[in-house]
């Protein structure tokens, strides 16, 4: 039985390909799945069921206990990799089965597919390669929307960027009076959801000019605490949690306080579909609008033409940013998220589904705003990510109390 691997880069026309795949157009040396029924394993099938599950009130593949869409990325997707291995198809498209789950789950993952490799084709679209599943035999590469089979590939060793280094990071006409240190405090946290404990007596404060790692397996707690830094989430007032000296919930509103975050979650390019400038998306990290109402100041463009310097993106900076690749948007978007030299900016696995060359781009970036500036950084990742350099690291270690935390 073939399975595959098809290695994707930025150039990579993976929504096309699969789309085509599922209409039935399909590269001549993959045939061998034609007329063969097929399911697809992304989050793009997750985000689908989450939203026909809400539309029709109906449990798809919810359990009794819980709905799809609250559970952590690792349950969703052990969820839905049960539910589409019970349909029995004769293949599975996995779209970067790995990304967003922790080593443990990974290894779970794996053995699961390869029990199942026996009787089921998987195709594993990957942009990295030391991802790639033991059991594929045939090897290939999407360029664009062009398949091609390659030679067999181990990982590759990806060299670390030190790329940036020509233009400093630009200052930023906002300003934040009064901003108390520390600009996080968790006093005790505790949290849970009925009898389920998730947090046990988190303490953690975060400082100004920190660079903080937030680690942790899968349903560990590690969305759960953002939301209670970012979000509203009603189960953080109550606990000893403060933002910028103020205790949560005690009348700043979370507008407020997302004024003075900075933040970026790869979900979030989805909603800038429109017709926005590289620029124009720029100058709108500074207003924290989605589209660009008002004009911008002359500062303001003054600013952001440091920011395409830096990014080298200038040239090109009123080219449309849903045509850049993957790699490139998650660039934008990241320094999107630091325009307004935030006091915390907050990056939720930005590095999810990139490839190892972007990845590496996106570390460097980071580690530019950590090395350049006094802003609080709190990069949420599963993987240890190659060359990025976090002061500390707060691991949340699950246990049947909750998660607590350690750090490193
Ligand atoms: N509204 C809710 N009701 C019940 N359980 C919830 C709710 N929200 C979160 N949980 C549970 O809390 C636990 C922690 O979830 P959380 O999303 O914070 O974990 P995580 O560390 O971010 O995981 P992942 O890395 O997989 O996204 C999970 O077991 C999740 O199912």
């Amino acid at each position: 039985m073939n399975h595959w691997v098809i290695y994707l880069d930025n150039n990579s026309d993976k929504k096309g390909f699969i789309k085509d795949f599922q209409r039935g157009i399909i590269p001549l040396d993959l045939k061998e799945f034609n007329d063969k029924t097929g399911s697809l394993f992304s989050a793009f099938t997750l985000d689908k069921l989450i939203d026909e599950e809400d539309k029709h009130d109906r449990k798809i593949i919810s359990s009794e206990h819980q709905a799809l869409e609250t559970m952590s990325s690792g349950e969703q997707k052990r969820a839905l990799l049960h539910y589409l291995l019970s349909e029995k198809p004769d293949f599975i498209i996995l779209d970067n089965p790995f990304d967003n789950l922790d080593i443990e789950f990974q290894e779970a993952l794996k053995t699961i597919l390869k029990d199942h490799s026996k009787h089921i084709s998987f195709i594993q679209l990957a942009s990295r390669k030391s991802d790639t599943l033991s059991f594929i035999n045939c090897f290939g590469n999407l360029n664009k929307n062009i398949f091609a089979i390659t030679e067999s590939t181990s990982s590759n060793d990806y060299e670390i960027h030190s790329a940036f280094n020509a233009v400093s990071i630009p200052q930023s006409n906002t300003t934040y009076p009064n901003i108390e240190s520390p600009l996080i405090d968790f006093k005790n946290v505790s949290i849970s959801y009925g009898n389920k404990k998730i947090l046990n007596a988190i303490n953690w404060t975060v400082k100004k000019g920190d660079f903080w790692q937030l680690s942790g397996t899968n349903g560990s707690g590690k969305s759960t605490i953002l939301s209670m830094i970012f979000g509203d989430n009603p189960k953080a007032f109550g606990q000893e949690i403060y933002l910028f000296g103020n205790k949560k919930g005690s009348g700043e509103s979370v507008w407020d306080i997302k004024q003075k975050i900075g933040y970026y979650a790869p979900a979030m390019t989805l909603k800038f579909n429109g017709k926005h400038s590289i620029e124009n998306m720029l100058i709108s990290g500074l207003n924290d609008s989605v589209g660009l109402y008002t004009i911008p100041t002359e500062l303001q463009k003054r600013v952001i033409k440091q920011w395409l310097l830096l990014l080298d993106l200038y040239p090109i900076k009123n080219k449309y940013f849903n045509t850049l690749s993957t790699g490139q948007q998650r660039l934008v978007m990241t320094a999107r998220a630091m325009v307004k030299r935030p006091p915390i900016l907050i990056l939720d696995e930005p590095t999810a589904g990139m490839d190892d060359e972007s990845a590496s781009l996106l570390v460097s970036l980071v580690n530019k705003f950590a090395n350049e500036t006094d802003t609080a950084i709190i990069f949420v990742s599963h993987r240890k990510e190659k060359g990025l350099k976090p002061k500390q690291t707060l691991d949340l270690i699950p246990s049947e109390h909750g998660s607590s935390g350690i750090f490193k």
